[in-house]
Order: C-alpha cells, then sequence, then structure tokens
C-alpha cells in the first residue's frame, strides 16, 4: 500500500521508516525543512536506537526507495492512507491543544478534495475522547462531501512506543488498536497492518474510534500511576530504612501486579505521561467528574524531585558548591528533554544557590537552550572533578561504569535518583538512594 504520514517527529518518522520496512511504499510530511531534508538524506531526525539504519536502508542513496519525505501536502494524493501524527500538546489549563491537528486536519480535508478515490485518515495522536469524531473527521470530510468528491474514512489507531525503544516497540506491539466507526475504514486499516502482523502475532483489539483514544490515556494513565504508586510505597520504604527494589522484587512475582513500572525513584516525565494525565483529567472534568487517583499520580510524582534534593540538603548546604547532575533526558535512549525530572532538579539546586556541572550523553544540547547559564561538562568525568555532591537524575548505562571518576570529587557524595549500580564501597561514597 501507499502511505502518507502527516507529522514527521518520534512517532511519525519511526512509523514511516518501519511501514517502509514492512513493504509499504511511505512518504513522510512535514512543515520543518530540516527533518524532511534529513531523511531524503537517509538520515534520521531524531536519536532513537535502530532508525538511523532504517532511514538509510529506505531512504537513503543506495536504499530501496520506499521512504521519502516531503513538504508538499498534495503527496498524500498518491496514497491510499495517511497517519496524522502531529503534536497534542498541553494548553495552558491542562486541557489537549488541539489548534496543531486541526490546521494540519484542515490543510489534508482541502487537499483530499482533489482525490478521486477513496482515502482513508487514521489518528495516530493520542486525543481526547470524542475527538477524532467531532472535531477531526468533519475537516477532513466536509470539503471533499461539498465537493461531491471521494469517500474520506477516519480512523483512530493510538500509538504505544516509548521513546529510546520506538523502533523495537513498533515492531513488536504487546497489542493493535484499530478504533474504526465503518467497515471500509477498519479494512484499510487491517491491510495497512497485515504485514506487521504477519511478522509479529499480536491481539489486535478492533472497535470504536472514541474507545481506542480512551484505551490511549487509560494505558498511559495506568503506567503513570504504577510508577506513583511504587514511588509512593517507595517513600514509605526509605522513611523505614528498606530497600523499595527488594520489596518492588518480590511485589512484581505476583502475576496481578507484574515486574514492570516497578522502578521508584525520581518519576515519570517525557513528553507523554505529564500532558495524557493532565489531558484526561481535564477531559473528566468537563463531563463532571473529578478522578482523584489522577491527581494524586501527579501529585507523587511532583513531589520526588524535591524529595532527591531533601536528602542532598541533609548531607551538605550545596550554597557556592560545584554539583554535578548526571542525566538530563527524560530517559536513557533518547535526547528528549521534554518534562525531564533533570529539569526541577537543576531548578532546586539554582534556588540553593549551587554551581551546577551537567553532563548528558546526547541531551545536553537541547538543555543548553533551557538552562543556558549552567555548565555543561563533557564527560561525566568532567562534571564530576571537583564537586561536591553528584545526582544520578537518568540511568544511563555508562554511569553504573564510573569508578575512579568519582576520587576526583572535593567530596563524595552521590544522592542517586535513578538506582544506578555504583561502587559505593570500593571507592568509599557517601551514597543515598532516593527510595532505598
Ligand atoms: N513521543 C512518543 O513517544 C509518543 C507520542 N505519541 C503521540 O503522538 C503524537 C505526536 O507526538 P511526537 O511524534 O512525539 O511529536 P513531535 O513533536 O516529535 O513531532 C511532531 C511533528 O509534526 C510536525 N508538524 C507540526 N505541525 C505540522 C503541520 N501542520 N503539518 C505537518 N507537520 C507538522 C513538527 O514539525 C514535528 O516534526 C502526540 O499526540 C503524542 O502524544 C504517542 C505515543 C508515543
Ligand atoms: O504515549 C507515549 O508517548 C508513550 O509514553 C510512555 O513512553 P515514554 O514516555 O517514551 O517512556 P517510558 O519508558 O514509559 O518512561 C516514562 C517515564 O517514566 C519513568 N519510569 C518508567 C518506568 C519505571 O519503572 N519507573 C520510572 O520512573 C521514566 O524514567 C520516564 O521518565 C509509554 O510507556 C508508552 O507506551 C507511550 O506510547
Amino acid at each position: 500500500m501507499n502511505v502518507s504520514i502527516v507529522g514527521s517527529g518520534y512517532v511519525g518518522t519511526t512509523i514511516a521508516a518501519c511501514f517502509a520496512d514492512l513493504g509499504h511504499g511511505v512518504v513522510n510530511i512535514d512543515i520543518d525543512q530540516s527533518i524532511v531534508d534529513a531523511i531524503n538524506a537517509g538520515d534520521a531526525p531524531i536519536h532513537e536506537e535502530g532508525l538511523p539504519e532504517l532511514v538509510d536502508a529506505h531512504a537513503g542513496a543506495d536504499g530501496t526507495g520506499r521512504l521519502r519525505a516531503t513538504t508538499d501536502y498534495d503527496a498524500v494524493l498518491d496514497t491510499d492512507v495517511t497517519f496524522l501524527c502531529l503534536p497534542t500538546p498541553q494548553a495552558e489549563d491542562g486541557s489537549i491543544d488541539l489548534s496543531i491537528m486541526q490546521a494540519g486536519a484542515e490543510q489534508l480535508g482541502e487537499t483530499l478534495r482533489e482525490k478521486q478515490d477513496r482515502h482513508t485518515v487514521v489518528v495516530k495522536s493520542t486525543v481526547v475522547p470524542g475527538t477524532t469524531e467531532e472535531r477531526i473527521a468533519p475537516l477532513l470530510q466536509e470539503p471533499s462531501e461539498n465537493e461531491d468528491g471521494a469517500d474520506v474514512g477516519v480512523g483512530m489507531n493510538p500509538e504505544f512506543l516509548r521513546e529510546g525503544t520506538a523502533v523495537h516497540d513498533f515492531r513488536h506491539p504487546d497489542k493493535v488498536v484499530l478504533g474504526a466507526d465503518d467497515d471500509g475504514t477498519l479494512a484499510d486499516m487491517q491491510r495497512v497492518f497485515a504485514p506487521l502482523l504477519d511478522e509479529h502475532d499480536a491481539p489486535v483489539v478492533e472497535t470504536d474510534t472514541r474507545t481506542a483514544e480512551m484505551t490511549k490515556y487509560a494505558n498511559n494513565a495506568f503506567l503513570a500511576s504504577k510508577i506513583s504508586l511504587i514511588n509512593d510505597l517507595g517513600n514509605i520504604c526509605k522513611q523505614f530504612g528498606i530497600d523499595a527494589y527488594e520489596v518492588a522484587d518480590a511485589i512484581g512475582l505476583d502475576d496481578r501486579i507484574g515486574e514492570q513500572f516497578l522502578r521508584s525513584g525520581l518519576g515519570w516525565g517525557g513528553s507523554c505521561f505529564p500532558k495524557d494525565t493532565r489531558a484526561i483529567i481535564h477531559a473528566a472534568e468537563e463531563t463532571g467528574y473529578e478522578p482523584p487517583m489522577l491527581h494524586a499520580a501527579i501529585e507523587v510524582n511532583d513531589g520526588q524531585p524535591e524529595r532527591l534534593l531533601d536528602l542532598l540538603d541533609e548531607h551538605l548546604d550545596v550554597d557556592g558548591k560545584r554539583v554535578a547532575v548526571l542525566g538530563l533526558a527524560f530517559k536513557p535512549g533518547t535526547d528528549d528533554i521534554r518534562n525531564a525530572r533533570s529539569i526541577p532538579v537543576i531548578e532546586g539546586l539554582q534556588k540553593r544557590n549551587a554551581s551546577v556541572a551537567a553532563y548528558d550523553p546526547v541531551a545536553a544540547d537541547e538543555m543548553r537552550e533551557r538552562f543556558p547559564e549552567i555548565e555543561y561538562a563533557a564527560s561525566a568525568a568532567d562534571a564530576l572533578d571537583g564537586a561536591c555532591a553528584a545526582l544520578i537524575v537518568t540511568e544511563w548505562d555508562e554511569f553504573s561504569a564510573l569508578d575512579e571518576e568519582f576520587e576526583a570529587m572535593a567530596r563524595k557524595l552521590v544522592v542517586d535518583g535513578r538506582r544506578v549500580d555504583l561502587p559505593v564501597e570500593e571507592r568509599g561514597l557517601e551514597y543515598e538512594g532516593l527510595t532505598w
């Protein structure tokens, strides 16, 4: 099939490269010329494991030619199905901001007036229940209906990939959710996913668009709440001097709880859990329901960075002292710093008048725009050199290899928010874990 993908960010680029790899002809449409140029040159515009190889294999000079990118929406006219992978950020009041989605849908709807044969548009972005049917479908369908043009079907297919493992997650989904309100749309969605499901047999949930939309929020809200619950319990463990990781390992053995997403510490950041929990709370409130569990999940999460700094305060007054911050990305494997826990940690250190020396293997350039005034060290060793304390904020693998580098610290104090394996005894570190 020929597939077009509007929006070529973390989701759009990943699914484009993966669909091309599955044999579809794919075109990425983005307003950002530098992203378009990168893809057409065979380069991945974002840092994701496995993505450079796929983009090069399909869009590069010697590639299959099944992947290309453009800024021109007319490219959709040569395709059968379009995925909308546009951002759905958080508005000031916490609600979902649909302006980018609506602008994209409007332009797509206008373009589809020219289409002679049936077209299916699939909303991939995370949107609150009712959005596809009430806010997006009319923008796509009405221009063609007014012109007596071709049928435009509109479906919803939430995405569950994680940054850092996006390619793997797309290729090995736990489930594929196909939300459609008519048979033609469902059939087109089934055709697009058939090669993936031939390769990897995953359960397929066929439902309506509203249920598909809610499934995505429920998935993210559940995972975010699971982490907040283990953090709440982890904070209790710390009060009692108990290791929360030992407790998590034990409760994870219960199949009803499961071992994943029980890593306690600094909590969740990223582009989705924070905005999606707030968006679904806001959408629920508009219907007259206040969800207390989700409010509590956010409250626990917001408190973790300050708990890390409180632990640091117990050992050291950092006023005027050099403090190393190891890890800036919201999780390892990505250069994404959106809502990273490093941000409130750095803000807290600045409030205490510490001199911050930050290091991240890939996310420093991104963070420089947010905090131009702090020092960005070229390596973890450079950040530790002369520091009176180090805070572990992101669990990059290379931090577990740190050893003699600690000897260059002015005081070998480490407060760990992510449970990294460190040579505590061997190097005589003063060591505090956030929940252990
Ligand atoms: N990042 C993630 O891991 C996941 C994100 N999602 C959801 O997917 C959606 C997209 O998220 P990301 O890929 O992270 O966003 P992103 O911000 O990385 O990428 C969005 C892209 O859309 C482009 N764009 C903006 N306006 C445009 C327009 N009018 N026409 C064409 N392109 C335009 C931007 O230049 C950018 O490249 C969001 O709803 C998000 O909640 C869902 C699952 C995972
Ligand atoms: O909607 C989305 O964008 C995506 O959001 C999350 O994916 P992502 O944010 O990329 O990364 P996660 O691995 O879920 O981590 C999110 C945050 O939770 C934290 N986390 C995760 C797991 C854990 O046990 N403890 C913990 O603190 C991570 O450090 C990170 O800050 C979901 O896991 C994806 O299924 C979903 O598609």
